[in-house]
């Protein structure tokens, strides 16, 4: 049972929410943001409030065995750890170098592809003998939840930060710079970050935050840009519903992402999230295959390169105006499964 506080806590999280994709339908996308950036009081409410619900409500509950949700972040360390350091990612080179042979053997492979190949094989296996911390990249990170964890190295980076330790940057408007030599952290804020400095990024409860599925995929690309090569994205999505219910949402994800270069390596429905992980590839062009593969079973030849979610089909009532509002609009998901999700993760759901 969610008790009082931590639903008025979850009520005013999901106002935000709410107000941003509002706004965004009435002034455009980009005018809602810088709008909803320059709000700070909300942001800083916004950021104490999402601090209690998940340090006091939802990890407390999570310690409690009896209570079926799991924690999300654990759920990253977990995978960090199989993936990291008990042998799955040379399970998933091996395998990839089995599918890279194939592909050389085959009539459509590109010329000059398997010399790049090669030198990415050799890079990645240097990589991997290295036994630095994990450099981790959390992004929403809100109270850097992730610093505990001695096997990261943690850049923690939230538009308000409830604590001080994390740094202020709007990630949509971060520059990735190719070719640096050194991550030079200084001061409070962070603009500009590296290219393939990172073994993980994450992205827990952030990317429902944005009002427009165009936003969500510029995360995945920036998050590309980022990682190094054969380094984990996480995506943690809250969906209270059956793990089939969205499922062709969550598929379609899944081939926008392989269009990238990442493969899925991992998931799970837990009562009220998605947990995903996916994988840059070594080389990109075979989930880019099996991206096209899918696509073409749709009548496609791309996809749109938008992350939907399901309040992007929904209609919402203006809560000004008390009129619907149609097409693109928000969102009964955000009532009804956010609410779930806000009041009760990772509660016992009743
Ligand atoms: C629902 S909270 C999730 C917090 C934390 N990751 C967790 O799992 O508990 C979403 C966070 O994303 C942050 N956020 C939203 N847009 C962002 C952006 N463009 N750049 C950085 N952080 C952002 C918000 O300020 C908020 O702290």
């Amino acid at each position: 049972m969610a008790t009082e506080e931590q639903q008025q806590l979850s009520a005013f999280v999901k106002k935000v929410h709410h107000m941003l994709r509002s706004e965004a339908r009435k002034v455009g996308v980009n005018e809602a943001w810088k709008e909803h950036c320059s709000k700070s009081d909300i942001l800083q409410e916004y950021a104490v409030s999402m601090q209690k619900l998940a340090s006091e409500f939802w990890e407390q509950n999570a310690e409690d065995g009896s209570k079926s949700a799991q924690s999300r972040i654990k759920w990253v360390v977990q995978k960090c750890v199989h993936y990291f350091y008990e042998g799955e990612r040379e399970k998933r080179r091996n395998k990839e170098k089995e599918r890279i042979k194939k592909i050389e053997c085959s009539e459509n492979f590109v010329e000059g592809c398997a010399e790049s190949v090669k030198d990415l094989v050799s890079l990645s296996e240097h990589l991997q003998t290295e036994t630095e911390q994990l450099k981790l990249l959390d992004v929403g990170s809100c109270y850097n939840p992730f610093k505990i964890y001695p096997i990261f190295k943690v850049v923690p980076v939230d538009l308000a930060p409830a604590l001080p330790d994390v740094y202020i940057c709007d990630f949509l408007n971060l520059n990735v710079v190719e070719n640096a030599k050194e991550m030079e952290l200084r001061g409070t804020c962070i603009r500009e970050l590296p290219s393939n400095a990172f073994d993980v990024v994450v992205f827990s409860l952030l990317l429902e935050y944005f009002p427009c599925p165009k936003q969500r995929y510029l995360c995945v690309c920036k998050a590309y840009d980022l990682l190094k090569v054969e380094g984990l994205l996480f995506i943690v999505t809250p969906d209270s519903k059956h793990s089939t219910a969205n499922a062709p949402l969550m598929k379609s994800w899944r081939i926008v992402l392989a269009e990238l270069g990442f493969s899925r390596i991992y998931y799970e429905k837990l009562p009220h999230i998605h947990c995903m992980t996916f994988r840059k590839d070594i080389n990109p062009e075979i989930t880019k295959q099996w991206a096209s593969y899918e696509l073409s079973k749709q009548g496609k030849v791309q996809s749109n390169s938008e992350l939907n979610i399901p309040q992007d089909f929904q209609e919402i009532l203006d809560e000004c105006s008390g009129e619907m509002e149609t097409k693109n609009a928000r969102t009964n998901y955000d009532d009804e499964n956010l609410a779930q999700m806000f009041s009760h993760l990772p509660c016992d759901p009743e």
